[in-house]
């Protein structure tokens, strides 16, 4: 019997945020759940809180893919999950290259915190680093999957089957993504920041607001003393467009993406 359905996730750019919510509301729909918690952990002072769940939740956990795998920004967080017997989904989101270990990873750190994983979707989001790789998605067609896919989750439960289904990806999970060079040599974009086009900056300080690092300085918002996880949130939500990437590696590994990854990828659940 499932008493409150919990959303639980990081978004730098809303992919995961809008699968994650839609499957919570339709499986609630379904199963007649009218309590949902909205855990939404992208900002740093959400993180303070230790991750708390409860026999009778049923958590839909999800993270966006990076390079391969489970933000590792975000691990000594989600190592501290508490979930004292809930079930839960994982979903990963991917900006149409591949889920890789990201998903498997996820699942994994739910079990150790005591959540009981019983399915798993790879669904696909517009890419952070580009505007035309994944332009859009999840659109119309993957939100059909997911609908689908919520569907199969409520009638899993109605049938009291906690069984854990295998998902996509490799255990022991496989070395984080290296993009490489036209020469093959590994490019590292670690280090990489955003720049500020202050002839366009209103100092809105949205950018500041959003960052789920903390990494930019609010009072001088052209400055980025933290650390950058290339989430892409300040440049994609900034109102006047003045945050941009000019790191040469950077630039040739996003539009080597655009290049390579062109094809449509297609969600994959697991239940
Ligand atoms: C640093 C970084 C690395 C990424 N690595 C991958 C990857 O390995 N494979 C992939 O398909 N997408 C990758 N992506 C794209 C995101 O997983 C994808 O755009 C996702 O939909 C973003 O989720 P959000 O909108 O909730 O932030 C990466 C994004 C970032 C910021």
């Amino acid at each position: 019997m499932i008493n409150r359905i919990c959303t639980f996730y990081f978004t730098g750019t809303d992919t995961t945020k809008r699968v994650v919510q839609s499957i919570a509301n339709e499986v609630a729909e379904r199963l007649n759940v009218k309590e949902i918690f909205d855990y939404n952990f992208t900002t740093p002072a959400s993180r303070e809180e230790t991750p708390e769940f409860k026999e009778g939740d049923l958590v839909i956990a999800g993270v966006p893919t990076i390079a391969g795998r489970v933000p590792n920004l975000l691990l000594p967080y989600l190592k501290k999950i508490n979930g004292n017997g809930a079930l839960g989904v994982a979903i990963g989101l991917y900006g149409n290259r591949n889920i890789d270990d990201c998903l498997v990873e996820l699942r994994d750190l739910m079990s150790s915190g005591g959540i009981n994983v019983i399915a798993g979707g790879a669904f696909v989001g517009e890419h952070s680093f580009s505007q035309i790789l994944a332009k859009n998605r999840p659109d119309n067609k993957d939100m059909e999957i997911v609908s689908e896919f919520s569907k199969k989750i409520a009638e899993k439960i109605e049938r009291e089957d906690f069984s854990n289904p295998e998902m996509v990806g490799e255990v022991p999970y496989r070395p984080y993504y290296t993009p490489r060079d036209r020469h093959g040599k590994g490019i590292d974009i670690r280090k990489v920041k955003p720049k500020t086009d202050m002839e366009k900056c209103i100092d809105c300080k949205l950018c500041a607001e959003l960052c789920p690092m903390g990494a930019i300085d609010f009072d001088d918002v052209s400055k980025v003393p933290g650390i950058c996880m290339k989430c892409c949130a300040c440049i994609k939500k900034c109102p006047t467009d003045a945050k941009f990437f000019d790191d040469e590696g950077y630039l040739y590994h996003a539009h080597e993406l655009e290049d390579l990854y062109e094809r449509r990828a297609e969600p994959v659940y697991f239940v």
